[in-house]
C-alpha cells in the first residue's frame, strides 16, 4: 500500500519553488496582483451577521450539532476538544520560528520539485497565474531531514513538538469522525478501515502582513481532499468559508478553538449530504497569520464511495468509489472541478457550498 508521500508523489503539481522574500517587500510586485473573479468578488456577506457554528464538544449533543454544521456550512468551530492550549502555543511558536528565518535558510528544506514535504508555495498555486501572498511547510511522517537544515542544534526540540501534536491531532480527528459518522447513523462497525488506520498530513501556513491587501489573496478558494481538515489560526482573522446566499463569511478566531473543514471524501462518503466547504485566506497590512492545518484522510488506497446506508431507491449513489491516491490525482489534474469527476449523476451540486441536489 503507498503512503501518503507516495500519493502526492505519484501526482506532482509544477510550483514554483523560488519566490521573493515577502518580508522585505515594500510594495505589492505585479506578480502578486491578484486577478478576482466572479467568486472572489462575491461580497453578498458580512453584513446578515451568520457565523459559523460552535460546538462544544462536552455537549451531549454534539453529534447533532455536528451533523447539522456540517450538513449547512460544511465547517465549524470545536471548543472543549481536550487538546492542551500549551500545545497550540507550542506548534504555533514552531511555525513563528520556521517562518522567521532568512530565506536561504528556509530554502535549504525547500520541497523538492516531485515532492510534497518540506518548505514552498502553496501547492495549488499551479492552478493560478498571479503568485499568493503566503507561504507554506509541509510535514507528511518525520520532519527530521528538514527540521535538521533549518535548525543544526535545536531540530530535537521542534521534532518533538510536531510528534507530539501529530498523535494529539489523531486522537481527535478519530473522534470528530466517530461523531460525524454517527450524526450520519453509521456505526463503528459500519466502516471498519476508519479503526484501524488513517493518514494525515501537517501544513503550516504564513501569511506575513501585506503592502497591500485589497489587490493580494493570501490562499486561493478551494476545498481540502479530505476527510476532514483540523485547522488551528492565530487570533488574527483572515480564513473565510463560502455559503450561499451569504457570501464569504470570517472564521473570526476564537481562543482555544479549532477549525474543522468537511473535505471532499467526507463529501462523498455522505453521498453529498456533507459538503465539502470552499474556504480562502485574505492578508492584512498589520500582522502576520499563522495556521496549522491537521489534513486527515482515510489510507490511500481505501475505496472510499457514498456509504451504503445513504444509498437507497431513492437516493442513488452521487459518486464512484474512488481512493485517496487516485483522487489526490484528479486534484492535482482538475483543482476545484475533482469533484465532478468522480460524479456518477449530475446535478445542481457546485463548489460554492451546496448540498446535493439531483437533477
Ligand atoms: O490558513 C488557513 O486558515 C487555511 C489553510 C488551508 O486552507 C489549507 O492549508 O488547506
Ligand atoms: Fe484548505
Amino acid at each position: 500500500m503507498p503512503s501518503l508521500s507516495e500519493a502526492y508523489r505519484t501526482h506532482p503539481v509544477h510550483v514554483q519553488h523560488k519566490h521573493p522574500d515577502l518580508n522585505s517587500l515594500q510594495e505589492l510586485p505585479e506578480s502578486y496582483t491578484w486577478t478576482h473573479t466572479n467568486l472572489d468578488d462575491d461580497h453578498t456577506s458580512n453584513n446578515c451577521g451568520e457565523s459559523v457554528p460552535v460546538i462544544d464538544l462536552n455537549d451531549p449533543n454534539a453529534s447533532k450539532m455536528i451533523g447539522h454544521a456540517c450538513k449547512t456550512w460544511g465547517v465549524y468551530q470545536v471548543v472543549n476538544h481536550s487538546i492542551p492550549m500549551k500545545l497550540l502555543h507550542d506548534i504555533q511558536r514552531v511555525g513563528e520560528t520556521l517562518f522567521s528565518l532568512p530565506s536561504h535558510q528556509k530554502h535549504k528544506a525547500a520541497r523538492s520539485p516531485d515532492g510534497v514535504s518540506g518548505y514552498g508555495l502553496a501547492r495549488i498555486s499551479c492552478f493560478f497565474p498571479k503568485l499568493m501572498w503566503s507561504e507554506g511547510f509541509t510535514i507528511i511522517g518525520s520532519p527530521l531531514d528538514h527540521f535538521r537544515q533549518l535548525w543544526p542544534q535545536e531540530y530535537h526540540k521542534y521534532c518533538d513538538i510536531v510528534t507530539q501534536y501529530d498523535e494529539t491531532m489523531k486522537k481527535l480527528a478519530r473522534k470528530l469522525m466517530w461523531l460525524t459518522l454517527d450524526s450520519l447513523g453509521i456505526t463503528k462497525e459500519e466502516l471498519k478501515w476508519f479503526g484501524s488506520k488513517t493518514c494525515a498530513a501537517l501544513q503550516l501556513n504564513s501569511y506575513p502582513t501585506c503592502p497591500d491587501p485589497d489587490r493580494a489573496m493570501g490562499l486561493a478558494a478551494h476545498t481540502d481532499s479530505t476527510l476532514l481538515t483540523i485547522l488551528h489560526q492565530n487570533n488574527i482573522s483572515g480564513l473565510q468559508v463560502h455559503r450561499k446566499g451569504a457570501g464569504w463569511v470570517t472564521v473570526q478566531p476564537i481562543s482555544g478553538g479549532l477549525v474543522v473543514n468537511v473535505g471532499d471524501l467526507l463529501h462523498i462518503l455522505s453521498n453529498g449530504s456533507y459538503p465539502s466547504v470552499l474556504h480562502r485566506v485574505m492578508v492584512n497590512r498589520v500582522q502576520q497569520r499563522l495556521s496549522v492545518a491537521y489534513l486527515c484522510g482515510p489510507p490511500p488506497n481505501v475505496e472510499i464511495c457514498p456509504h451504503p446506508k445513504l444509498v437507497g431507491p431513492n437516493q442513488p449513489p452521487l459518486y464512484r468509489a474512488v481512493t485517496w491516491n487516485e483522487y489526490l490525482g484528479a486534484k492535482a489534474k482538475h483543482f476545484n472541478k475533482a469533484l465532478s469527476t468522480v460524479r456518477l449523476i449530475s446535478g445542481l451540486f457546485d463548489v460554492n457550498n451546496n448540498t446535493e441536489q439531483v437533477g
